[in-house]
């Protein structure tokens, strides 16, 4: 099929790699749909380039067992309102969204018929860069809200553990990606982003929330 497909054209993604979004990778206690690329190859190139240099890439921080903790990935976060937001403990004011960012939340929206109103960026500079075993319910996160992960970059390897039955499934992660957790997903599941030797190029991840605790 021709990559000259536009932005805007849904059989992009939902012909091109014959993968079904509605198909539920967990078996039990929860949702994720992988919706494969949803955004063409240049534009997420672009994408890429434009949110590199763009957004206010910081270390994430957290303070584990007392210790604050530095990590070598970048984090930023973006949302309707300088919405205050606490994740492992340190507390982040939300920056107003960008021209990009606001691009590629109402693409989102429109491919999932859901709505967010925050976005947590991830940015891993090589494969040594991962992120541990976590599940998103932060309390300040909508309940139950589905969590919509577009992945630009590298390619890079996402796990989800089942926190009971320790059932683990991966899913690779492509260029333009689009995958969405939501139902009880982050109630039984753990998820992460292992890292590896075998990539070297930057992987940036974006995770369009719902907020609901709002602290001025
Ligand atoms: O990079 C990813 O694909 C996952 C990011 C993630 O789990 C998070 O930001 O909570
Ligand atoms: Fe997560």
């Amino acid at each position: 099929m021709s990559k000259k497909t536009g932005f805007h054209d849904r059989s992009y993604d939902l012909f091109d790699e014959q993968i079904d979004p509605s198909e539920n990778y967990l078996p039990k206690d929860g949702i994720v749909n992988y919706y494969g690329p949803v955004i063409p190859p240049q534009d997420a190139d672009n994408y890429l380039r434009r949110l590199l240099e763009h957004i206010e890439w910081k270390h994430d921080e957290a303070v584990i067992f007392g210790k604050h903790i530095v990590t070598q990935r970048k984090v930023a976060w973006y949302a309707d309102q300088p919405f205050e937001y606490t994740y492992s403990k340190i507390s982040r004011r939300a920056l107003p969204w960008t021209t990009e960012l606001s691009a590629l939340k109402a693409r989102i929206e429109e491919l999932t018929g859901e709505t967010f109103n925050s976005c947590l960026l991830n940015l891993y500079q090589t494969g040594s860069e991962g992120m541990a075993w976590h599940s998103d319910a932060e309390k300040d996160l909508k309940r139950n809200g589905a969590i919509a992960s577009l992945s630009l970059g590298a390619e890079r390897k996402f796990s989800l553990k089942h926190k009971q039955s320790k059932e683990t499934l991966s899913i690779d992660l492509q260029h333009g990606s689009l995958l969405v957790m939501k139902g009880t997903t982050q109630t039984h599941w753990l998820h992460r982003v292992p890292p590896t030797k075998k990539v070297s190029e930057p992987r940036v991840n974006l995770t369009f929330r719902t907020i609901t605790v709002i602290k001025e």
